[in-house]
């Protein structure tokens, strides 16, 4: 499936954590509707290269979350860029990005390439460190950031990322009513057939990431947990 309106469920494959072929293989052939490969740090060109090669052997469509130039490689179905709006620092707003389509712009293929409008909720992860996010936001602030991504930016994706700590249902849920025509990718903490449900009703995708490296049996079943849920 090659358009992110109709998914519901990805999973984010982290460059930087091993993973067995049988495990690769049981995540890609799960049904879900993507493979996202990223991660904060330790995420190399050798990295992803291999990762890379070793998802191309199944059919699942595969993206690639950049958060370093130096790992940026042909040969993925998208390209989702990361813009984090809660950021207090404009380089993870739009300073690496100004950098890298100054030098890159004219050899892109803007076809490929889905910027995501991150806010992170969850003050102790790594992202939020890295790019040192305002976490302690109302839900008012956090519907804001929502609006200016659609309406203002008109960003195709809106994320909000909880990366390791189960979110707030009721932010999540007014979120959702916010939008009109950007995706909501809802990630961080699922780790169980139940929340990835939960938050099914709630979001339109579902992204599910270190519970892979943790119990994958688990993380399998959030697959069909999310699926029999139809999006709203
Ligand atoms: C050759 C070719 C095909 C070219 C393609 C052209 C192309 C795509 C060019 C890129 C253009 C562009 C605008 C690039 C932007 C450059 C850039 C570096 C932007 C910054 C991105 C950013 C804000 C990164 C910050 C960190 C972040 C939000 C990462 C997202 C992933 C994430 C939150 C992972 C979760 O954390 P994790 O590491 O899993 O944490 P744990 O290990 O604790 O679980
Ligand atoms: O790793 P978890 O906590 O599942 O979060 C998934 C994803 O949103 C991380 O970027
Ligand atoms: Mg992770």
């Amino acid at each position: 499936m090659y358009d992110i309106r109709e998914w519901r469920h990805a999973f984010k494959l982290d460059p930087d954590k091993e993973i067995s072929d049988e495990a690769l293989e049981e995540i890609c052939e799960s049904g879900t509707d993507a493979i996202i490969v990223g991660g904060t740090d330790g995420v190399t060109l050798e990295k992803v290269l291999d990762l890379m090669a070793r998802v191309r052997r199944y059919t699942v469509p595969c993206a690639l979350e950049v958060s370093n130039m130096e790992a940026i490689t042909p040969g993925f179905d998208f390209y989702f860029i990361p813009t984090v709006l809660n950021s207090r620092d404009p380089k993870w707003i739009t300073g690496l990005h100004h950098e890298a389509v100054k030098e890159f712009g004219e050899i892109m293929n803007w076809e490929e390439i889905l910027v995501e409008g991150y806010c992170i909720l969850n003050e102790d992860c790594k992202a939020a460190t890295l790019t040192d996010a305002n976490t302690k936001l109302a839900k008012d602030d956090i519907v804001g950031y929502a609006m200016m991504a659609e309406k203002m930016f008109n960003l195709p994706i809106f994320y909000l990322e909880y990366s390791g700590k189960y979110g707030d249902k009721d932010i999540v849920k007014s979120v959702k009513q916010t939008l009109e025509s950007t995706t909501l990718f809802y990630g961080g903490g699922i780790r169980s057939a139940e929340q990835a449900e939960e938050m099914a009703f709630l979001a339109d995708v579902i992204v599910v990431g270190n519970v892979i490296y943790e119990d994958l049996k688990t993380a399998l079943k959030t697959v069909t947990a999310v699926k029999k849920i139809n999006r709203k």
